[in-house]
């Protein structure tokens, strides 16, 4: 499966953006992060032809948390695109990228007063509340700030959707929103109604990730709206503007089979519209937040191959030089992943290996049982849609620094973060002097 830009050149390499990988590895070192430009905005323009050509009012805002350095969010406001935060830490990188804080979603189940002052100072486009004490510290804050911030209440729908365990969000029993069954969530809206320093504009859901056709997205909106009608009866509000989260799928390996994100969107802008007429509501404006749809397919990682052990009759163990600290999805969740050696994408797939990772851990692993060209010691090994939930879920884990990302785009290669250092690793560390002192060393001698 190639996507975007990929390519086999004449040598038999895989190419991304007119790039040869092979010379990105060569030049800008392995493990590497390569992102197809083109890619990325295609998928961009496909949610925004989907939700929002038709729909000015509507909003698609992408999920940084998925893959975000600054250069990413450029790109995400060219494509007219929103942004969706969930941390101090993603919504300082959006404004030192000169996001426009307008375009700003503030997420999390647990805000700190920091945050949401940073917030506030910014007057970021909206503050999705999760819980009461958020409600309250909001209120009290900008009280004190004299702002009247726009806010979503953020509601648990209870909808299950098909996915992972530890990626679904909207069910009953989980650590976001405010409850809908129990009465919490009416609860909120009407107490956010009544306070000054709060303006309610909208309600938000999430459902869960990976989620490949409309059908949960129905299930969700149908409750959804069924509760916009009960809010306008109960405390007279009409909701303006229905944030239906993100969530939508893409396929990693053959077997998975999203529908295109138009159809999507068609099918959940049409069932949004028969509720409202049905329901005798205002139709909302929505919102949608997609991450790994929008960067998934659009990265691939280049690892290079180093020890091989092959044990007979059980398993062939190719190693490369990454692993769990630069993508921990498969650790995590037992996600798939396909892969193409870089060098010999031309070459018949004839072994069967497993991909294992550099890390001090069993489980780290890429990929369990894949068939690949005969592959070697100093190979490049690509692994394909790794854009999403891979950089930024990385770590230093046994003091590995992270991985370079490189975006492409028309034989053009630009670093977009840089590699870290052994220099970088040790930054923070600090020895306290007790430790250095002299005494102390012959004392314990
Ligand atoms: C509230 C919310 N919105 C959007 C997303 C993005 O999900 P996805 O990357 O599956 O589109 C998530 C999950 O990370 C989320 O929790
Ligand atoms: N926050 C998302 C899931 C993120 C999953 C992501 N971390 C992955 O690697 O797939 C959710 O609650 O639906």
């Amino acid at each position: 499966m190639l996507h975007g830009t990929m390519k086999i050149n004449s040598k038999g390499h895989l190419e991304i953006g007119g790039c040869d990988t092979v010379t990105l590895a060569k030049k800008f070192g392995t493990p590497l992060y390569v992102i197809d430009e083109e890619l990325l905005r295609q998928n961009c323009r496909a949610f925004y032809n989907g939700f929002k050509k038709d729909y000015p009012g509507n909003e698609v805002i992408y999920a940084s948390k998925a893959f975000m350095t600054m250069a990413i969010c450029k790109i995400i406001e060219e494509e007219n695109l929103g942004l969706d935060v969930v941390s101090g830490g993603e919504l300082y990188t959006a404004l030192k990228a000169g996001f426009p804080a307008e375009k700003i979603y503030f997420h999390g189940n647990n805000k700190s007063k920091e945050e949401l002052i940073m917030a506030l100072e910014n007057n970021i486009g909206r503050i999705i509340v999760d819980n009461w004490f958020e409600l309250n510290m909001l209120n009290d804050l900008a009280k004190k700030m004299n702002k009247v911030p726009n806010i979503y209440i953020r509601v648990s729908p209870g909808v299950e959707a098909h996915t992972h365990q530890y990626v679904k969000t909207g069910q009953i029993d989980s650590k976001f929103g405010f409850p809908l069954f129990n009465g919490d969530a009416m609860r909120a809206i009407e107490y956010a109604l009544t306070l000054e320093n709060v303006n309610i504009v909208g309600l938000h859901s999430h459902i869960g990730s990976q989620i490949f056709d409309a059908e949960s997205y129905k299930a969700e909106i149908e409750i959804m709206m069924n509760f916009l009608k009960l809010v306008k009866e109960f405390l007279g509000w009409e909701v303006g503007e229905l944030d239906l989260g993100g969530g939508f799928g893409i396929a990693y390996v053959e077997e998975d089979d999203p529908q295109p994100i138009e159809q999507i969107a068609q099918e959940i802008m049409q069932a949004v519209k028969e509720y409202s007429v049905a329901l005798n509501i205002k139709m909302p404006n929505i919102i949608v937040e997609p991450g790994r749809s929008i960067i998934g397919n659009a990265g691939t990682t280049l690892y290079t191959v180093g020890a091989i052990k092959d044990i007979p009759g059980v398993r062939k163990y190719v190693a490369v030089d990454g692993g769990m600290s630069d993508n921990i999805r498969t650790a995590l969740y037992g996600a798939k992943y396909d892969a193409i050696v870089a060098n010999k994408a031309k070459n018949i797939k004839s072994e069967k290996v497993s991909i294992a990772g550099k890390l001090c851990e069993s489980g780290d692993m890429l990929i369990w049982d894949i068939t690949l060209p005969k592959i070697e010691e100093g190979d490049i090994l690509a692994v394909l849609c790794t854009g999403a939930y891979n950089y930024s879920m990385a770590s230093n884990y046994n003091r590995l620094p992270r991985p370079a990302a490189v975006l492409v785009s028309n034989g053009q290669a630009d670093i977009i973060v840089a590699r870290e250092t052994y220099e970088d690793l040790i930054r923070n560390d600090i020895i306290p002097e007790r430790l250095t002192n002299e005494k102390r060393k012959i004392a314990n001698y």
